[in-house]
Parts: C-alpha cells; structure tokens; sequence
C-alpha cells in the first residue's frame, strides 16, 4: 500500500491495508528499484503482448488498453501480464490512477478463459484460479483510483474486473452485455465474485443477478446501478479521464485511506481463504459433469459463429 502523507509517500507490503499508518515504511529507492523503475517506461508506451500501458506523466493517469484477441478472453498469461503491470504501476511514484478498457471496439473481456478450466490438469487448474485471485486482488486492493471504460460487453470475468475499479462507464450501445452469467455454463461464481457485485448493486439485486446468470444490456446495467454512467462510445476514453481528474482533486492518502475501510473485509475474505478457495475451483473444476458443461458451451460458442 502507498500513502501520500504530508508530501511523503509510505508504502506497507500489500496493497490496501487497515493497519493503516503505523504499518507503514518508508518507499526506499532500493525498493523501487527491485521492479522496472518507472524511468524505463515514463511517458512511453509500454507494450506487452496481451496489453498496452501508456502513463502520461503530466495527469499521473495509466491506460491499461487490452488487446488480446479474439476477445480478450484472460488466460493465465493474459492474468499474470495483467497482474505485473498492476505492480509496477502500484510501485511507480508518478501514477495515481488507471483505466481500464479495451482495443476490441465491441468487447470488452469475454471473462475467463474457458480453454484454461476445459480439459486441464488439476495443477494448470490451480496456477491458472491463482492468477484469477491474483489479477482481483491487485485492482481491487489497488491504492490507485481504478476506472473502467467498458467500451463493449464483458460476461463473467470481464464483469469482475469492472467491478473491481472504483467507477464504471459504459458505452452507450444497447448490443453491449456486462453481467456474471456463470450459472448459464453450469458453474458458480465464487464468493469474491459474489462480494464484488453485492459491494456494488446490493444483495438482493446480486443474488436474483446470480442465480440467473443475468446479463444486463447498458441501460439495464445503469438501472441497477452495475455501472455508473453510460457515455457514446466515441467519448469513452475522453470522458472516463475527466472523470479521473474529479477522483484525483481528493488528497491521495484521504481517498486511499476511506478506500481500504470500504474494502479490507472483502479482500481479507479471500486472502484468509485463499488456498482453500483454489482447492474449491480445482475440485468443483475437475467433476466430469462440470467438464461436461464446459464442453457444450464450447461448443455452442463456436457453433453460434458458423
Ligand atoms: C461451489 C464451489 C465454487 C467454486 C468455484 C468454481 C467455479 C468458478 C469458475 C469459474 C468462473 C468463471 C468466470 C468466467 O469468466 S467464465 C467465462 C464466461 N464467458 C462467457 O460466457 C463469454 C462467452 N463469449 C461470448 O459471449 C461471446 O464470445 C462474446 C460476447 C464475448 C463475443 O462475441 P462475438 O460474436 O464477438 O465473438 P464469438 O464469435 O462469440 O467469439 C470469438 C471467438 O472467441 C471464443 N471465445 C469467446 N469467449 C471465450 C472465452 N470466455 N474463453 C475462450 N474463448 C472464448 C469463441 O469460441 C470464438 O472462438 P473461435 O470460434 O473463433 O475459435
């Protein structure tokens, strides 16, 4: 965690935490230099291979722009590169907020990869649920003001990771879906994913939204309050770092400091369970009717194309 406080910023081990200032060290040089510093990518595009992240120095805002195709599905490279730049982003002195969005115009994650959970070994099953709880743990626990420009549909996955920002804003086109439809494959959206969506819309909305595997177009996703604010897809990236420049007016160790209180509980959740919750994938995962269920939806998915 890093906390701008009387102009020094401190860091803890984690991200958000409550222990608050006492816990806090000093953010040594040493430290930052550990990572890639920020001077090897300062005002550069830094390109990977399932993302680019540009951090303009002058605003101290970072783009994380997916970009792996088809549909940016997150496969447990595309996590683990997701979780890195969160990293160095989260360690880099001069960024103070991210948005999030996609280059795919019409989507903007298809949620997990369902290649990762179809067919696997059960140790790739728990390195991938790893890299899932990891991807969460770091945007959710970020002290960064996280923002997602939603500029296409995002099922399951791509959902939690929207839920997981600070703010949402969706293009305003009504072929565009966002929800977590898990019981549509014949699975079940774990507790995080639960504790994501009730922090947002509330129980009961989150549990009718579960248990249907519901998928809300824009407007339905604004009616709930699933995301905030619904823009023209052409004003997305306009309006979402205007939106950025509000959140960052507020003094980084206030907002940070009200955003660990608003989300310890529901990180902590998953840190104190965490290996039990990869167990539970890897388990629930490995059952042949599940398997089976995954395989059909598969195949639905590729026969909807032809
Ligand atoms: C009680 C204990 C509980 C323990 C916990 C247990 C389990 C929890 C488990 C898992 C939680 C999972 C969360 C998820 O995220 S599951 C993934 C859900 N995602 C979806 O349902 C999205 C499916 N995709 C779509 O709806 C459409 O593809 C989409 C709207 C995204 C895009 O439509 P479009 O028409 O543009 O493109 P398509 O032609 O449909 O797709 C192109 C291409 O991409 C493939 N594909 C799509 N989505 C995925 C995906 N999620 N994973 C992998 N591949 C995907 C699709 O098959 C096409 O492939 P191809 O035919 O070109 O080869």
């Amino acid at each position: 965690m890093a906390v701008l406080l009387n102009g020094l910023r401190l860091v803890s081990s984690g991200n958000l935490s409550l222990h608050g200032i006492k816990s806090l060290q000093y953010k040594s040089t040493r430290i930052l230099c550990q990572l890639p510093c920020k001077s090897s990518y300062q005002g550069r595009p830094f390109s990977n291979k399932n993302m680019t992240v540009e951090l303009d120095n002058n605003t101290g805002v970072a783009v994380i722009q997916m970009k792996k195709p088809p549909v940016n599905s997150l496969s447990l490279e595309f996590l683990t590169e997701f979780a890195i730049n969160m990293e160095k982003l989260e360690m880099d002195r001069e960024c103070r907020g991210v948005v999030l969005t996609s280059s795919n115009p019409k989507i903007f994650s298809a949620g997990l990869d369902i290649n990762e959970m179809y067919g696997k070994t059960p140790e790739h099953s728990g390195e991938f649920w790893r890299a899932v709880q990891e991807m969460w743990l770091k945007l959710y626990g970020s002290n960064m003001v996280t923002i997602a420009a939603i500029n296409g549909s995002s099922p399951a996955g791509g959902c939690l990771m929207a839920l997981a920002c600070d703010y949402r804003i969706m293009a305003d086109n009504p072929k565009y879906a966002i929800g977590l439809n898990e019981t549509k494959l014949g699975i079940v959206a774990p507790f995080w994913f639960k504790d994501s969506m009730i922090n947002v819309i509330g129980r009961r909305a989150t549990e009718h939204s579960l248990q249907l595997g519901l998928m809300y177009s824009a407007s339905n996703a604004l009616k709930i309050g699933l995301v905030d604010q619904l823009v023209a897809q052409d004003k997305i990236m306009t309006h979402a770092l205007s939106v950025m420049s509000e959140w960052l007016a507020i003094p980084d160790h206030a907002r940070q400091i009200t955003k660990s209180m608003m989300r310890k509980p529901t990180l902590d959740r998953l840190l104190t369970n965490r290996e039990s919750d990869i167990q539970n994938f890897v388990n629930f995962i490995s059952k042949d009717s599940i398997q089976k269920s995954l395989q059909l939806y598969l195949e639905m998915l590729k026969q909807r194309k032809s």
